[in-house]
């Protein structure tokens, strides 16, 4: 029988990662390599939901194989999420996960912190996040999207994909940077910025001229430049900037960024606010397109307010949108997976992950297995909802946004930005997507429809 053969194949392809300490009672992750080199990392990256959900159901929640090079140990489903982010005995850490992919362009960005020094850090940068500096952020995110909505068309076929990219970089230099006419320059610095992004997953790992890497690299060191030059004059002014704001927070031990500091999380914060965010409206877009009653709930919504100019207080006041986000946020995960580094020895549910493992905690397919969510490739904003919150299921079932130390900070940053976006679209516009419509997916980097997401505009009003 073909289907036994398959079986047997798989079974005798199992390998243990490393045997577990005799005096224990824990066991050995299976898994597999895959093929010499490259190991599973194209099956990973050309259909990560499909390779996760065979890896699944061959070995569990804890398996390994080999992953951009190096055996990894893949951690699907609530219970393995949330040991690995609630991270009790300090046996992951982030610097060295994520700084495989991303140290040479977002060097000592928050995220590749660990332990005391993280938390160090945290405490200061949470104060540009207060809700006095959200509102105040929110003040210049409203005209700003203004701005960038003018330059769209009034009616008629949108790629919308490259459209908001555009809009949300526009907003992060605007907001990010303050003030500044920074005139010609937006644009060197936009591509500075936009080279250091894809260099993180380029494949090719040195510089070769002309290759993405090299990119990277000549990014991030105009980004550099560009903001020292700029520091002086933000310690000193009072802008509602956030560059403004690193340079003036403290922490309540009194603690402050050193002047690199404040580079680096600056670099750092614009890359982790980009393409989240990006892809986060592009899907609640998507979707807004092929189900219009979902579309004029939230327009019903935004009309309600009292003002066109969405206020900090108007943010509660939007319970379709906050559906609809939460789903979007479900369906792609704008960050499906995060690397931890193994330093050291330790356990995740019974099996045994040796000091100096790399683990990836599978955040999207964990927010589509069919045994935390019922019909889970279906868009239904509605399992958010009080009477029912699919989500409740457990702890880590819903993570779009991480979980621990590391959670993302800029969440509430990620719902204004998104939320001002929507008001103006929604009061500008009604807009249709092929209800039959499946977005082509690329996960090389974070995940973005390839065909930019085609929809049609018509204008309202
Ligand atoms: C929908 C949009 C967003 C999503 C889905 C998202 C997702 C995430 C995730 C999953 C992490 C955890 C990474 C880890 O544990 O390894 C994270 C961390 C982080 N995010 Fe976000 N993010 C979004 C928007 C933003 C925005 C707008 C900002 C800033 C304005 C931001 C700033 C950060 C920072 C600084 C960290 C690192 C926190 C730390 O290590 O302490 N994010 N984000």
């Amino acid at each position: 029988m073909p289907g036994c053969d398959r079986f047997r194949e798989a079974r005798m392809s199992i390998q243990m990662l490393a045997p577990a300490p005799a005096d224990s009672e824990l066991r050995p992750v299976p898994g597999d390599p895959g093929l010499p080199l490259l190991g599973k990392t194209l099956q990973v990256l050309k259909d990560p939901l499909g390779a996760s959900r065979q890896r699944y159901d061959q070995y569990g929640p804890v398996s390994w194989a080999n992953l951009f090079g190096k055996p990894t140990v893949v951690l699907l489903g609530p219970d393995a999420v949330g040991t690995v982010l609630a991270n009790r005995d300090r046996a992951f850490a982030n610097g060295p996960g994520w700084g495989r992919f991303l140290d040479n362009f977002f060097y000592r960005g928050i995220m590749l912190l660990d332990f005391e020094e993280h938390l160090h850090h945290r405490r200061i940068m949470q104060q540009a996040f207060t809700h006095e500096r959200l509102a105040t952020y929110l003040r210049d995110i409203n005209p700003a999207v203004a701005v960038g909505l003018r330059q769209w068309p009034a009616r008629g076929e949108l790629k919308f994909y490259p459209a908001v990219k555009r809009l949300t970089l526009d907003l992060a230099t605007d907001i990010f940077m303050g003030e500044e006419n920074l005139g010609a320059r937006a644009e060197h610095i936009n591509r500075a910025f936009i080279g250091c992004v894809q260099a993180g997953t380029s494949l090719v790992r040195f510089p070769v001229p002309g290759g993405r890497w090299r990119r990277g690299l000549v990014g991030r060191k105009v980004l550099e430049d560009f903001l020292k030059e700029y520091l002086p004059k933000k310690r000193a002014g009072d802008g509602s900037d956030l560059f403004t704001a690193l340079c003036h927070s403290e922490s309540e031990d009194g603690h402050r960024f050193s002047d690199d500091d404040v580079i680096n999380h600056m670099i750092f914060l614009l890359m982790a606010a980009h393409d989240t965010t990006t892809i986060t409206l592009t899907t609640m877009v998507q979707y807004l397109g092929q189900y219009p009653q979902w579309q004029d709930r939230c327009r019903a919504e935004v009309l309600a307010l009292e003002s066109e100019t969405l206020g900090y207080e108007d943010l509660d006041r939007l319970p379709s949108v906050d559906l609809v986000m939460k789903e979007a946020l479900r369906l792609v995960t704008p960050v499906p997976a995060l690397p931890r580094h193994v330093v050291k020895d330790t356990e995740v549910l019974g099996h045994f992950l040796p000091a100096g493992t790399e683990a990836s905690i599978g955040l999207h397919f964990t927010q589509h297995m069919p045994e935390s969510w019922p019909e889970p490739e279906k868009f239904d904003p509605g399992r958010f909802a009080e009477d029912r919150r699919e989500d409740k299921i457990h702890r880590y079932a819903w993570t779009p946004f991480g979980g621990g130390v590391h959670k993302c900070i800029g969440l509430y940053f990620a719902g204004m930005q998104v939320k001002s976006v929507l008001n103006q679209l929604l009061r500008r516009y009604r807009w249709h997507v092929d209800p039959a419509y499946v977005a082509p997916m690329n996960f090389m980097a974070l995940p973005y429809p390839t065909d930019g997401l085609p929809i049609r505009l018509e204008p309202l009003g």
